[in-house]
Parts: structure tokens; C-alpha cells; sequence
């Protein structure tokens, strides 16, 4: 595995006086997907929305490249190579698919990831380049979602909830395209509700449970009952 490129260090983040994160030790190396676990409201989207400027944190809580980054604007962090593909699309449903395609690389860099290049992934968008991206299906739309965010030509990819209200044939479709990513050199995280998917898709695993980090290892190690323990605060034996 690769160096590492991103880490945070005793990351707390709030929503007022509302603390949503406990100290979160994370780190992210080159080339791996890591799936981010974790019941409804575990800080899961906090985590992700606090590496990219979306929740204000201290500078020194977010290092890219052992850079501080915390709390920079989210415009600036995008110029630094993160961008996130957010949970429930957020696409401009008036606009065209290329309309909001094109948004994706206006605060971005120069790289790999182009019109063209996305519409060999994903021909269905070039087929629907004109269209309104709001008439698309669930599964389009995300892929409209995953394009706008690999525009901006990323080194980390953030992905929260790809399969949210998605079918499972559409799903494995849209998680099909991450080999392509990490072919590339981007370095990718996925928040999944589904375990089993997220081990499937990841080479390893951080559970986090009402906002610290509660389990971490190789997605091919852990076993039900440590995740279910991770995940709940209870053991299998003890949940039934
Ligand atoms: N905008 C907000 N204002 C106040 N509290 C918030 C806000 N967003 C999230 N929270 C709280 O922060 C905590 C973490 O929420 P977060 O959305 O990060 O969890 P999550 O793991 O992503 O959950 P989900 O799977 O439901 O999206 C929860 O207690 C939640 O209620």
C-alpha cells in the first residue's frame, strides 16, 4: 500500500454545541478504498463533510500530504484534490447532465477525467447529455453525481452512500466503475450502509459508532461478530 495522503488527528467536529465527533484518528494511503461503516447518525457524513470544508474544524485536525487543511473552503479543498460525491445526488435537476458535468470542473484541476472519458464509462450520459439531469433515473442521476465529482480530476474520491435508494442491479453497476478510479491512481472512500457490499468493495473497513472510531481492519478480516459489535455496541450473542 501506498503512502499516506490524508489523516486526521483527534477530529472533533460540531453542529453548534452539538458534538457529532469524538476524536477521529483516520488515515487514507495512496491507491486503497476504504468503506466507512456505521449506524444512522455515527458520524459518517460529519467525517466526510469535515475533510472537505463542509463542517469547520481546526486546521491542524485534517493533514493532506502532512499539509494542514482543516477548515479551509470546500472551493480550495476541491483545488487540493478531494471531492465528494454527496449524499442524495445534490444535482441541479434543471440543468443538463453536461450542465452539471461541466460544474464539476470549474473549481477543479487539469487531469485524466474529461467529458469524453466519463461518457466512455458511462455511455448512458452521453446518450442523455441535453437532458434535464432531474428527468434521469436514481441510478443515472448518481452517475451524473460520480462524473461532476471526477471532473475536477481528484487524487481522494468520497463517495457518501452511493446506493442509497438504488437497486441492487444498478448498485453493483455503479460500484462496478471503482476498479476504474483506482486504475487511475485516485485513492477512494465509500460510506455504505450495506456491511457485506462495503467489505466487498474495500480493502479495508472503519466502523464508527456515535462518533469515534469503533472497529478498523482488513475488509477480508474482520469477522460478522467483530463488526456487529462495532456497529451496534453489542456482540451477536447479545443482539438476539
Ligand atoms: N446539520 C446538522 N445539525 C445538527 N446536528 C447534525 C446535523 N447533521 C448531523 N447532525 C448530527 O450529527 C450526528 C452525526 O450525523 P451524521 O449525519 O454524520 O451521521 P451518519 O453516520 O452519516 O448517519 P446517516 O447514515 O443517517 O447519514 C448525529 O447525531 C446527527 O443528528
Amino acid at each position: 500500500m501506498g503512502k499516506t495522503l490524508l489523516s486526521t488527528h483527534g477530529l472533533k467536529a460540531f453542529y453548534g454545541d452539538a458534538q457529532a465527533l469524538f476524536g477521529i484518528d483516520f488515515h487514507l494511503d495512496e491507491g486503497e478504498v476504504v468503506a466507512i461503516i456505521g449506524a444512522n447518525g455515527a458520524g459518517k457524513s460529519t467525517l466526510l463533510k469535515s475533510l472537505t470544508g463542509l463542517v469547520a474544524v481546526p486546521a491542524p485536525a485534517v493533514c493532506l500530504h502532512g499539509q494542514p487543511i482543516g477548515g479551509l473552503p470546500p472551493g480550495e479543498i476541491v483545488r487540493r484534490g478531494l471531492a465528494m460525491v454527496p449524499e442524495g445526488r445534490r444535482l441541479f435537476p434543471s440543468l443538463s447532465v453536461e450542465e452539471n458535468l461541466r460544474m464539476g470542473a470549474l473549481a477543479g484541476r487539469q487531469g485524466p477525467w474529461t467529458l469524453e472519458r466519463l461518457f466512455q464509462m458511462f455511455p448512458i450520459l452521453k446518450e442523455k447529455r441535453r437532458n434535464p439531469s432531474g428527468a434521469l433515473s436514481g441510478g443515472q442521476q448518481q452517475m451524473v453525481a460520480i462524473g461532476r465529482a471526477l471532473m475536477s480530476n481528484p487524487q481522494i474520491l468520497l463517495c457518501d452512500e452511493l446506493s442509497l435508494g438504488l437497486a441492487p442491479i444498478v448498485i453493483r453497476e455503479i460500484y462496478a466503475a471503482l476498479p476504474t478510479f483506482t486504475a487511475e491512481g485516485l485513492t477512494v472512500v465509500v460510506v455504505e450502509q450495506d456491511v457485506s457490499l462495503a467489505q466487498q468493495v474495500s480493502q479495508r473497513v472503519v466502523c464508527l459508532q456515535e462518533g469515534v472510531v469503533s472497529l478498523e481492519g482488513r475488509s477480508n478480516a474482520l469477522t460478522r461478530e467483530q463488526i456487529s459489535e462495532a456497529y451496534f455496541g453489542l456482540s451477536t450473542a447479545e443482539a438476539h
